[in-house]
């Protein structure tokens, strides 16, 4: 392949991608594809993956969205640091540790440097510190160059290139797009992603502090293990502190006030935002019980899994990404199963009995939505509508993409964790 003729990123080593539309590999996908090599003991493939978006990583001091020239400009939810925890567990490869330990820093700097980074006060006026997505970007997406100038159509020349930075900020979430990051929840015109804090970023963030120090203490680096043992703990104290609602018994974003700031008291050049909890119901919301934000035993994980139950998100197919249904893909109706496998495992590993028996009854209706659809489609799907049994997902700016590496990954791994009860009939209950 000739790099001058093709958008593609050259990679040494075998690449897995996600399927149909999707030619190249993605950030965030990769970890649950990963599950699923995993799981068919493909470990040096795994390996080989990891390998590809390290040395990405090395090129461009984080990981990308995905091998494309145009997707340079931004990343995508930062999971690298748990594709090799997920790896190292099973090959207790001390080698990939020590390799990955630089780059991992390296990645940790651009996420929580400006303009990633923002500061924020509690109520009793104690500054934290918390990380955004921020594409370096105001044009039309390459990739969707006449869709991005006909939703800024009309718009001021400023006013459109705010726009389409956060339309590609939108696209470093992984949630391209969702009510989320509108501020009329309905219309993409007024989509504000880059001064909102992210649940999941933040959760994503702590996973790697404790990660680093994980890997840091097997590999004997005191300086470091110390140094993201206090990182993660003030991200916990900061998640805690601006994002948890202790009534909702969840975290929501936070969403930052472009008129109301301050400066920082510790160096006065420093922006200090204003910010306010939106309390709308997303999948996010939920992702810092699977980061492991709570501790063992905190009596918090019992109030986000009766929060969940009650959500309206746990559907008889699995879990609906938002309540609002825009016609976006990541809304409601639309299930992923990235934020599906993100649920159940951090349900199951809640600790409470309740939440140990809702990820098993998610896990089957999955498992079953997913073998219905693809006994009626012949093929895995990008998304599902968590709705009904075997409906297939849709929305969004392109149509329903098959293959596809996250879905195949998280099947995988949900059968390895609870098989299938023989006496259960694998089809949907309508459909039998
Ligand atoms: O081409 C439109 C957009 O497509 C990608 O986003 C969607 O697919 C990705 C691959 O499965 C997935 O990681 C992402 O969560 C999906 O929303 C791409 O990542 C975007 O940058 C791109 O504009």
């Amino acid at each position: 392949m000739n790099p001058n003729k093709n958008t593609l990123l050259p990679l040494n080593n075998t690449v897995l991608v996600p399927g149909a539309r999707f030619r190249e590999v993605y950030y965030w996908d990769s970890y649950w594809v990963i599950k699923g090599l995993l799981v068919s003991g493909m470990t040096d493939t795994a390996k080989g993956v990891i390998e590809n978006l390290m040395e990405l990583a090395e090129r461009y001091g984080f990981v990308p969205n995905g091998a494309r020239i145009y997707y340079e400009n931004r990343s995508q939810p930062p999971l690298l640091s748990m594709m090799i925890r997920a790896v190292y567990e099973k090959t207790h490869d001390k080698a990939l540790l020590k390799r990955a330990l630089p780059i991992l820093l390296r990645e940790h700097a651009f996420w929580t440097s400006e303009p990633h980074e923002v500061r924020v006060r509690d109520k009793n006026g104690d500054e934290h510190r918390l990380s955004r997505f921020w594409a370096h970007w105001n044009s039309p997406r390459p990739e969707s160059f006449t869709i991005d100038t006909h939703v800024a159509r009309g718009m001021n020349k400023s006013r459109a290139a705010q726009l389409y930075h956060d339309i590609a900020t939108a696209a470093e979430s992984g949630w391209d797009f969702s009510s989320r990051w509108m501020e009329d929840q309905q219309n993409l015109r007024t989509l504000r992603t880059s001064m909102i804090i992210p649940v999941d970023l933040n959760a994503f963030l702590f996973q790697m502090e404790k990660n680093v120090e994980y890997f840091a203490s097997i590999l004997g680096n005191q300086t470091i293990q110390t140094q993201f043992a206090s990182a993660a703990s003030d991200r916990q104290r900061a998640i805690q502190r601006i994002l948890w609602s202790r009534k909702r018994g969840q975290w929501f974003d936070a969403w930052l006030s472009p008129n109301g700031c301050s400066f920082s008291e510790n160096d006065n050049k420093t922006i200090v935002y204003e910010w306010k909890q939106k309390r709308l119901t997303y999948a996010s919301n939920f992702v810092p019980l699977w980061a492991g934000v709570l501790p063992k035993g905190d009596p918090r994980r019992a109030l986000v899994v009766e929060a969940l139950n009650k959500s309206g998100l746990v559907l008889p197919a699995g879990i609906a990404t938002s309540l609002r249904n825009t016609g976006q893909q990541w809304d409601f109706p639309n299930a992923w199963a990235p934020l599906v496998d993100m649920v159940i495992e951090g349900l199951d590993a809640s600790g409470i009995p309740r939440g140990k028996m809702m990820a098993k009854a998610i896990s089957q209706s999955w498992i079953r939505s997913n073998y219905e659809a693809y006994h009626q489609v012949g093929k895995m799907l990008e998304k599902y509508d968590a709705t009904s049994c075997g409906k297939i997902g849709g929305g969004g700016e392109y149509n329903l993409q098959t293959g596809f590496g996250w879905s195949n990954g998280v099947v995988l791994s949900l059968l390895q964790k609870y098989g299938w009860p023989a006496d259960k009939p694998l089809f949907c209950p309508d459909a039998l």
